[in-house]
């Protein structure tokens, strides 16, 4: 929703900077039609199952390598990942010197993501407070975020307790956690329906791009890691 209020940018935690309406209504319809495209089969979007047996609420995408709880892999159900395009690359480069954590990490400049994780939520669907750990990069995770709000439970690096901070991350919105926060514990607790633009090609239901690096150059796929519930 257009705010009324211009909501200032703020960094909740330290090396984590929220920028509200980064992506204006064009950039953000350009994305959404990009996503639709990377949603079909093969390898399309699904919902992820977990080694133990849950099935994620989310239904999610990825591009370059595939996240299969809790690996990278270069293939989903015997097909090819689809690929990370460099314009995706480019714009995770530009957000985070826009972010500007560069001081909190070290060389913006060198962001190269090489994943992303696309993840659609229906009103229902919720994600579990987790850390982005299977990259064996530290450089940070960029988020976008489209359609209907959501509301983001930013943790701290120890536990799923708190401290925290919620979030509404709304249409536009763009989130670098990278620093002392890119082990924080993270989460989707709710979405609010209805909340989302028109014009940006989303009936309902909110989309939120990762993007990371795996650090793993051009590997054909790294051990099992350690479980890390959602
Ligand atoms: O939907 C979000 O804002 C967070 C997604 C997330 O944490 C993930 O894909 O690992
Ligand atoms: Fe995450």
């Amino acid at each position: 929703m257009t705010a009324l209020i211009p909501r200032p940018r703020s960094e909740p935690a330290p090396g984590a900077v929220h920028v509200p309406g980064w992506l204006d209504i064009a950039a953000q319809r350009l994305l959404v039609e990009a996503c639709r495209a990377w949603a079909r089969p093969p390898a399309g979007m699904r919902h992820t199952r977990l080694p133990g047996g849950g099935v994620m609420s989310v239904q999610t995408v990825c591009l370059g390598w595939h996240w299969e709880p809790y690996r990278y892999v270069r293939h989903v159900d015997g097909q090819a990942v689809k690929p990370f395009p460099r314009w995706l690359a480019d714009l995770g480069r530009r957000a985070v010197a826009d972010a500007a954590v560069a001081d909190a990490y070290g060389d913006d400049g060198g962001y190269r993501p090489d994943v992303a994780l696309v993840n659609f939520y229906d009103a229902a669907a919720k994600m579990g407070l987790h850390q982005d750990r299977d990259e064996r990069s530290p450089a940070p995770v960029v988020s976008f975020s489209l359609g209907d709000t959501g509301v983001f439970r930013l943790g701290n690096t120890e536990n799923r307790g708190r401290p925290w901070t919620d979030l509404e991350l709304e249409s536009g919105d763009l989130l670098v956690f990278g620093g002392p926060s890119r082990l924080a514990y993270h989460g989707v607790t709710k979405i609010l329906p209805g909340t989302g633009p028109r014009g940006i090609g989303l009936d309902g239901g909110r989309l939120n791009i990762t993007l990371r690096d795996s650090g793993l150059g051009d590997a054909d796929g790294p051990p099992p890691g350690k479980p890390n519930v959602r």
